[in-house]
């Protein structure tokens, strides 16, 4: 092989140095004044079964029916689409984690409050998340608090494989599903989440409140 083509296949796989971050012409200040609200994502971390889908849409519920622009970014929905070619290995756990990243950190320079409801089982990928909605680089906040709003669906296995919603529990335990999260798969606890909830001793409502509660103690709702 010669050299000039040595430098063509390098060139071919190289990954881009020319982009350069292009700064929008609405500021993230006037976006935040337009939707009277700071963005954020409230990332529902738990077990199948846990509650994260339904929390999120409680909240996302509410935080709508208080005026704010709100979407939610739902662990079945995306797989079917962005992440369809993932699947439930280590290594494919971590990339879907890493583009969901990637996607909130869009919604949240939208302006939005972007509620993702993902299994996200290793404390490495959340961190890495809270890592790059925090980036000063990119960061779009005009006040001090963290883009990054981890929220622990705390409920116990058991609990979880009683209420079963998909039977996945049960065909996990029947080995027709391998590497389950909680059975032959890792999930790995939150260690200081900014909101933990229990959804086996309390209810949808409680726990969407104390979701909102938070929001706005900590000043990213004025309502
Ligand atoms: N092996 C295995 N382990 C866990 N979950 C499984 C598996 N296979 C399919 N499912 C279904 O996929 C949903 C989890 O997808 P996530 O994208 O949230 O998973 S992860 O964050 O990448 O771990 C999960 O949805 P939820 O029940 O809403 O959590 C399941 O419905
Ligand atoms: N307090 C509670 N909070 C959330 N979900 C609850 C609660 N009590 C019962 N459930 C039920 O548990 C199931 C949780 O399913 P889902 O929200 O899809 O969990 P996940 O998204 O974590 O897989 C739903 O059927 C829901 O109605």
């Amino acid at each position: 092989m010669t050299q000039e083509k040595f430098k063509v296949v390098d060139v071919a796989n190289e990954k881009s140095s020319d982009v350069v971050w292009h700064q929008a012409s609405v500021s993230h200040a006037q976006r935040e004044v337009a939707n009277g609200h700071a963005p954020a994502v409230l990332w529902f971390t738990g077990l199948s079964g846990s509650g994260k889908s339904t929390v999120a849409n409680a909240v996302d519920k509410m935080l709508h029916d208080l005026g704010c622009k709100t979407y939610v970014l739902d662990g079945d929905n995306v797989r079917h689409g962005l992440n369809g070619d993932l699947g439930f290995s280590d290594a494919d756990r971590v990339e879907n984690i890493r583009r969901i990243g990637e996607v909130s950190k869009l919604f949240v320079d939208a302006g939005l409050l972007v509620s993702t409801a993902f299994i996200s089982p290793f404390v490495e990928d959340r961190e890495s998340v809270r890592a790059l909605l925090n980036d000063s680089q990119y960061s779009n906040s005009q006040h001090s608090n963290s883009q990054f709003i981890e929220v622990y669906i705390d409920t116990p296995i058991e609990v979880c494989e009683q209420r079963d919603p998909k039977g996945l529990y049960k065909k996990a335990r029947a080995g027709e599903i391998k590497n389950f999260t909680g059975i032959d798969s890792a999930y790995e606890l939150p260690t200081s989440p900014e909101v933990h909830v229990k959804t086996a001793v309390q209810s949808i409502e409680e726990c969407a409140l104390q979701v909102i509660d938070y929001l706005k103690v900590s000043g990213y709702i004025k309502v």
